[in-house]
């Protein structure tokens, strides 16, 4: 398991997005069970993004709905961001939409409804989430009152769309949202509000409803200009005041779509309406769902956004397009490559006045200083210093690189007998299953979880605005003195060894041959082999004249 921060560990990934991986994790102190979203390195290296991170920290953690996946706490640990959230035991829609097909309209309206209430809450809080697809919608399965199994729809990724909205990642990594769910307005670059999360709900319940998104094609372009200029059609197996809703969701004109309040209302009166049981005046009210409806008079504005080079404001966009990005129509997220933005007065950050310098830099929450003051770091800088400072008095285990879960390839684990699809399949033909029936989530009857009562708590601020403690500088060392063999050549050392030892003996052989005994022992002995050699001589002369 691989630390994150000093408090978490990571145990295994549960799926990889277009912004980071996801990782089944554990509270290293109370083994608690939680999700946390490891972002991608390029978004990690990026000071933009940083910043921004620690920015929305506040606004990321106080977000807290029953339909929204709840964010516990951010970590910065050297390049590594990551958002721990609540793990939430059930696959997405997107998955659940892929293995099961698509749900009846009743059960679509209601878990849409569901949704809209989260994005009312989050709208009214000023945060728009800019990426509202089935695979950001997670499935919990809840207990009802009657103790029946039902799916409550979470929202997650709140945020991340803004996180990763960062010029430098536009720029360099071409990031731009997923095209299959991408509003007009973004597309053409022109300002976002919640409009474009009430658009994504009108695909949403179009996809859950037939099983596809409305506008699909080859390419991320033709998507794009479908989004732009085609009205999507109604299937015919989608009821009417159902159609009446998508409809009104998915005009083209951000100002006539409704509130997501209005939506979560208007879907629960058509959810009523179209029920084989329902009543003749329920059946009623839901034809006259467009009255429910009302264009949103007060959206919520996105600052400063930037979802994605668009398509050059109001100009052709086949005159301003290439179809140069990777897409893959089947994936859940695709990019485009940036500079797709051509027109000037498609500019949608002009939010602060235009020219280069701090001036121009949206993501300043501060004015920028006055000519000739002091170059201090942005308090921001100051932030993310000390939070990287701690993160990395982190205690930090050794981890073989085969054992470094961040080194593998994340993979979905295959559901294990009893796993959450055939649990939800019944839903599906039970379309009445109400999702607010004060259910008691599976993720929250974990043991670790029931464990800790203080589990609603925030948790404590980790990232104060102060600066860190100056580290000790550490020992000096002592130079190391250049030994004999500086380009150290192999075997170079046991060679002078050897020499020397040899010298040495030579030296002592001189020295004993002529101080010593070493001379006489010498010339006797040699005497003594020439009068042996002599005899010998001899006698061999004498044994050959014998012999004759
Ligand atoms: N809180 C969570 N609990 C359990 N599973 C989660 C949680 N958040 C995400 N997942 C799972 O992790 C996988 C990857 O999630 P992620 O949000 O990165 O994917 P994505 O929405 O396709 O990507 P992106 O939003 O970055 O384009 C998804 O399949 C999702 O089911």
């Amino acid at each position: 398991m691989r630390p994150v921060g000093s408090k978490y560990l990571l145990e295994e990934p549960l799926g990889r997005g277009a912004t980071g991986t996801v990782w089944r994790s554990q509270v290293r102190d109370t083994g608690e069970i939680v999700a946390i979203k490891v972002l991608k390195e390029e978004l990690a290296n990026d000071a933009d993004v940083v910043m921004r991170f620690l920015r929305e920290r506040s606004v990321l953690l106080r977000l807290r709905h029953e339909h929204i996946v709840r964010v516990r706490d951010l970590v910065v640990e050297g390049d590594l961001l990551a958002l721990v959230m609540d793990l939430v035991d059930g696959p997405d829609l997107y998955r659940y939409l892929r293995e099961n097909g698509p749900f009846s309209p009743v059960a679509t309206a209601l878990l849409t409804a569901a949704v809209a209430d989260a994005l009312a809450t989050s709208h009214a809080d000023g945060v728009v989430h800019r990426d509202l697809k089935p695979a950001n919608v997670l499935l919990a399965t809840v207990t009802g009152a009657d103790g029946s199994a039902q799916m409550h729809p979470m929202l997650t990724d709140f945020g991340i769309a803004r996180l990763a909205d960062s010029p430098g990642v536009t720029r360099t990594h071409e990031f731009v949202g997923t095209p299959a769910y991408i509003a007009p307005e973004s597309a053409r670059g022109r300002p976002q509000t919640s409009a474009v999360d009430i658009y994504g709900a009108g695909i949403l319940l179009y996809e859950l409803v037939t099983g596809h998104p409305p506008f699909r094609g080859e390419s991320a372009l033709e998507v794009l200009h479908q989004h732009l200029s085609e009205e999507p059609r109604r299937p015919s197996t989608v009821p009417e005041p159902l159609w009446t809703v998508i409809e009104h969701c998915l005009r083209k004109e951000p100002e006539e779509r409704p509130s997501a309040q209005s939506l979560a209302h208007a879907l629960r009166v058509v959810a009523a309406g179209i029920g084989v049981h329902s009543s003749a005046a329920a059946a009623e009210a839901a034809l006259g769902v467009a009255a429910l409806l009302a264009p949103d008079r007060s959206p919520a504005t996105v600052p400063g956004a930037t979802s994605f080079a668009g398509i050059g404001g109001d100009a052709d966009p086949t005159q301003v397009l290439q179809n140069r990005g990777t897409y893959d129509p089947n994936s859940v997220t695709s990019v485009l490559p940036a500079g797709m933005n051509n027109g000037a007065n498609a500019d949608p950050t002009q939010v602060l006045p235009n020219g280069s310098g701090p001036a121009a830099d949206r993501t300043r929450a501060l004015p920028p200083l006055p000519d000739g003051a002091p170059q201090s770091p942005h308090p921001w800088e100051s932030q993310l210093n000390a939070a990287r400072n701690r993160a990395q008095q982190t205690e930090v285990q050794y981890l073989s690189p085969d054992q470094d879960p961040l080194r593998h390839r994340p993979r979905r684990q295959p559901p294990g007998p009893g796993a959450a699809p055939q649990s939800y399949a019944p839903q599906q033909q039970q379309p009445q299953a109400q999702p607010q029936q004060q259910p008691q989530r599976r993720s929250q009857r974990q043991p670790q979880q029931q464990a800790q009562p203080g589990y609603q708590q925030p948790q404590p601020q980790r990232y104060e605005p102060q600066r860190p403690p100056a580290p000790e500088p550490p020992p000096r060392r002592e130079p190391r003195s250049r030994g004999a063999n500086p380009m150290k050549i192999p075997g170079l050392g046991c060679l002078k060894g050897c020499m020397t030892m040899i010298i040495v003996l030579a030296i002592i052989l001189v020295a004993a041959w002529y101080l010593g005994p070493l001379h006489s022992w010498y010339n006797s002995g040699r005497a003594t082999w020439l009068s042996v050699s002599h005899w010998f001589g001899s006698i061999q002369n004498w044994v050959s004249s014998v012999g004759g």
